[in-house]
């Protein structure tokens, strides 16, 4: 995590802009003249890179969720691993947000977003991802997770494990008490990722590379698996869209500040929809520098509402 902590803390900021672009998201006359997938593409990997503009100096970090560009097929996954491309040389630690997880032979395969195409006679591995870390889940146990432990740890990469995720449903597996235990599945989970992180820990900062997804949305379980996982650093989402506020922040950070990093995504890339006089935009540049103009605005006051709920 040494990357992504240094990140945070040169911008004084532990917060995450997710790139997650969907057509109602974006200014009509971006859309007007499509046609195809490519032409989706091509448009979001404009709205990508005018927010990427906006908030790189800003902000550490961001999240493409790959399901909706995968939505575009091939195209789409294009446009996902340019936008990666993109936001790495502009400096910003990319956190690809595609939850995989299956048996460990496969696991191994989609382990490749972190340590780079399988290696073969006479060629080197290729990073065609271009990602920092990515997310997992950990339903099916260690074998696959182990993979991508093994590739974070050879490329000097993270990966975040969902623990306790933001949605209401979450309730429907992760509360359940395990038989003979007095702890949830989420807090067996944590108990786990300290484990499954420990022999990765940073000497420095004495985070593992082995995060957990912990939902802002449950501020008081998240309280209880920050003490449950000391080592372990936390990806937050479900901050303004879904409904989590700042004051439910404080408990999932560590007793520095340090410790977490809060996703907000529509929050961010749509905030140019709350604006008060949207006009008719007559270039897709006038879009894109409003776009971009109302996402720096909505990324620092959302950097300023949590420094001050920490503060
Ligand atoms: O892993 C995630 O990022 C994630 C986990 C979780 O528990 N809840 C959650 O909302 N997410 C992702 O975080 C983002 C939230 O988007 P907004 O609600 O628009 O801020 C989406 O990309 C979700 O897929």
């Amino acid at each position: 995590m040494r990357q992504l902590i240094e990140a945070i803390t040169r911008t004084s900021n532990p917060s995450v802009v997710g790139l997650d672009p969907k057509p109602s998201l974006l200014p009509k006359i971006l859309l007007r003249n499509a046609k195809s997938p490519q032409d989706v593409a091509q448009a979001y990997f404009s709205f990508n890179t005018a927010i990427i503009d906006a908030v790189y100096d800003i902000v550490p970090a961001v999240k493409p969720q790959i399901a909706m560009y995968e939505s575009w097929g091939e195209a789409g996954i294009n446009a996902y691993t340019r936008t990666n491309e993109y936001a790495r040389s502009r400096g910003l630690y990319v956190l690809g947000d595609i939850k995989r997880g299956d048996i460990g032979s496969t696991a191994q395969a989609y382990a490749s977003h972190l340590n780079g195409t399988p290696k073969i006679e006479g060629m080197e591995p290729v990073d065609v991802w271009h990602e920092d870390a990515v997310t997992v889940n950990p339903y099916l146990g260690i074998d696959g997770i182990e993979p991508f432990i093994e590739a974070a740890q050879e490329c000097d990469k993270d990966i975040f494990v969902l623990a306790k995720t933001s949605n209401p449903s979450s309730a429907d597996l992760q509360d359940l008490t395990i038989a003979n235990t007095n702890l949830t599945l989420s807090e067996h989970v944590a108990l786990l990722l300290e484990q499954w992180g420990e022999t990765t820990r940073d000497s420095q900062y004495g985070y593992s590379r082995v995060g957990a997804v912990v939902g802002a949305t449950h501020p008081v379980i998240g309280a209880k698996l920050r003490e449950l996982m000391p080592h372990t650093f936390f990806l937050v989402p479900g901050y303004g869209a879904q409904g989590g506020t700042a004051r439910d922040l404080r408990g999932l950070f560590d007793s520095n500040g340090m410790g977490a990093l809060v996703n907000s995504s529509r929050g961010i890339i749509a905030a140019w929809q709350k604006a008060e006089d949207i006009p008719e935009f007559s270039s897709t540049e006038q879009a894109l520098d409003f776009v971009a103009h109302y996402a720096r605005e909505a990324a620092l006051a959302m950097k300023n509402d949590i420094t001050n709920a920490l503060s």
